[in-house]
């Protein structure tokens, strides 16, 4: 393991932020943590690197993790107006007194990795938004941290450098095999980049896991609609049965609910066009670059689905079967 965050809480007068926190970092890992705006996510940040007062024993380092090799970035970069390149990635060095040699050693070698070569005497106002990013992340892993918490790293990047950046990232972090804690808004972001997902709504920890396994099982409602891309059919469940008036399908049921429900369907389940299944009209079909996204009518509820294993037709009714197990929640 790297870090334990064990029953943090977190007010700011009389005000709850948050309550019972608990999760962990695991050595090499990337840990996404997701939610809204004002739910704490960047006070959580700041109190894992000790800038910002949190209970004793609720932030427990293990192994050779620690405060001291734990670097914060943030999301506007805080880079010195008043140093340049060189300086500013040098900065954290000289703070940490390592020798003048070791200083130029180290400040040389990180420039390269990061693509800053002729950009060394530039000001952070002679620099674009990828480059100043660069160097931000420069200046955090020249200190060779065990564990970099990143702060919204890319909110203000446009969509190309974005995407060159997280590839940028993920190659850097495969090298060099620090545990990252990554807080977005990003939903993308987060499935992309992320080995693990904490979901952080209402104050609480949701749900933790891998992003294939929150987008394909959240634990309930409000997750499934933070996360986005829902469809839900209302009907009535018994055991691990769902029925409608069209049609009835074995489910997974976990919280064992009984009487009215929701089947939840996300857009990317892969869905079989069958002969037999969930009676579905399909009112529209768009091209989309990863294939066809398709509008359909089932009984009364207006689905959308990216992932049928065929093409259809606007106009026809087709039976749809889940290639996995489908989930029901409360209404
Ligand atoms: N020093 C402070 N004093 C009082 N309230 C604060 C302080 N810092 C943050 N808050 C409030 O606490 C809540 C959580 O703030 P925080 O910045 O940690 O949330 P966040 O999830 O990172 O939000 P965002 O995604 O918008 O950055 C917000 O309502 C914010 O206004």
């Amino acid at each position: 393991m790297g870090l334990s965050v064990k029953n943090l809480q977190l007010k700011y007068g009389k005000k709850e932020i948050f309550h019972d926190l608990s999760f962990d970092v695991n050595e090499g890992e990337i840990v996404a943590l997701f939610g809204p705006s004002g739910v704490g996510k960047t006070s959580l940040l700041k109190m894992i690197a000790g800038i910002q007062p949190a209970e004793k024993e609720a932030i427990v380092f293990t192994d050779n993790f620690s405060q001291a090799n734990t670097v914060l970035v943030f999301q506007d970069f805080w880079l010195f107006p008043h140093m340049n390149v060189v300086e500013n990635i040098a900065f954290g060095l000289k703070a940490h007194k390592f020798s003048k040699d070791e200083i130029v050693r180290k400040t040389a070698n990180i420039l390269e990795v990061f693509d800053l070569l002729g950009l060394e005497q530039h000001f952070p106002d002679q620099l674009s938004g990828g480059q100043k990013q660069r160097v931000a992340l420069a200046r955090a892993l020249v200190l060779e941290p065990k564990l970099l918490l990143l702060d919204e790293p890319f909110a203000n990047l446009d969509d190309q450098l974005t995407r060159s950046m997280r590839t940028y990232l993920q190659r850097l972090q495969e090298t060099y095999r620090f545990s990252i804690i990554l807080v977005t808004h990003d939903r993308d972001e987060a499935f992309h980049l992320a080995d693990r997902m904490v979901i952080l709504l209402d104050g609480t920890i949701q749900q933790i896991g891998k992003p294939q396994e929150i987008y394909f099982y959240p634990s309930n409602r409000r997750v499934a609609e933070t996360i986005g891309e829902t469809n839900f059919i209302p009907g009535i469940i018994t055991d691990r049965c769902f029925k409608t008036d069209e049609f009835d399908l074995s489910v997974q049921n976990p919280t064992q609910l009984a009487g009215e429900g929701l089947l939840f369907i996300p857009y990317g389940m892969e869905m079989q066009v069958s002969d037999s299944g969930i009676p579905a009209f399909i009112e529209s079909c768009e091209w989309i670059p990863n294939g066809q996204q398709v509008k359909v009518r089932i009984g009364k509820t207006s689905c959308t689905f990216t992932n049928l294993t065929e093409k259809v037709i606007a106009g026809e009714t087709v039976f749809l079967k889940p290639v996995d197990w489908l989930q029901v929640m409360k209404q």
